[in-house]
């Protein structure tokens, strides 16, 4: 059964199309990356999933529920988490700081309540503090955990940017070039760890990612982009073979990834 679906998205900035034409499907447990060029429209299609724009056409179904018209803090509620190209984590704040602010969906008692543990909020800020160390232990923070974030090695402030929005115990999780900047001791912890998100955790993703050799190594569909629509969508092996995505963009990086 499909967790999102997607159909027929069309997103235009003042005459400038962004994105034309697109349907997709996610299912349980699936890993769906989503690749293209710079400007093809990618990054405005998680905009669209996580109610930063709203589309002037097509509709976005999440666990059966229209999403359209939610602002993006009600569409995280239900369960859907993001990562950004660009960190965004409090960086003056301890990795453990930042992953409970990941758990704020899940307060409902205020600061005060939590501080002087009153009755329910004490067993509230119990359990976030409890999903927040097995985060720790599941992406292996712990020898990072009274670091403030801004201090840390790139790769493990990536890591921690992963580890809030798990924190968050999503049912889906936008991953937006979640190896971006990184080096490739860096990049293979972090592809260790997508999967062990995948099969260990059972988290359905999507992926934008211009690491092809990631893309083709982790995801299960690929949906290739190219000028805000989507040209091919199937398996990377099916991808990697279809002439329309080697013309319009493996091009010469096809060829390496494939040989
Ligand atoms: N807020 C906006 N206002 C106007 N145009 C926008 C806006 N956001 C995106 N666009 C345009 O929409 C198109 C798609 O941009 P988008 O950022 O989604 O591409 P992308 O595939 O994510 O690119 P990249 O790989 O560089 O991140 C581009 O032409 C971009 O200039």
């Amino acid at each position: 059964m499909a967790v999102l679906s997607v159909d027929g998205i069309r997103l235009a900035f003042d005459g400038v199309v962004a994105v034309d034409g697109v349907s997709f499907e996610v299912g349980e447990s699936e890993l769906f990356a989503i690749i293209g060029p710079n400007g093809a429209g990618k990054t405005s299609i998680f905009n669209v999933l996580s109610g930063v724009y709203r589309p002037q056409q097509g509709s976005v179904e999440f666990n059966g529920e229209n999403l359209l018209g939610l602002r993006p803090h009600r569409i995280a509620s239900r369960g859907m988490s993001r990562t950004f190209q660009n960190i965004e984590l409090f960086s003056h704040l301890t990795v453990v700081d930042n992953l409970m602010l990941g758990r704020h969906n899940h307060m409902k008692y205020g600061a005060l309540s939590a501080f002087l543990l009153l009755g329910r909020a004490r067993d509230e800020e119990l359990k976030n503090r409890s999903a927040v160390e097995d985060v720790i232990d599941f992406l292996e923070l712990e020898q990072w955990r009274r670091f403030p974030v801004g201090l840390l090695p790139y790769g493990v402030q990536k890591r921690v940017e992963l580890g809030r929005a798990l924190a968050m115990e999503p049912r889906l999780l936008l991953l937006d070039e979640p190896v971006a900047g990184m080096n490739v001791e860096e990049t293979e912890d972090m592809a260790r760890y997508i999967l062990d998100v995948r099969e260990e955790l059972g988290i359905p993703m999507i992926m934008v990612e211009h690491d092809m050799g990631l893309v083709m190594d982790l995801a299960d569909r690929v949906m290739v982009m190219d000028f805000g629509r989507p040209i091919r969508t199937g398996t990377p092996a099916e991808v990697q073979a279809d002439p329309d995505v080697i013309r319009a963009y493996l091009g010469e990086q096809h060829r390496s990834v494939a040989s």
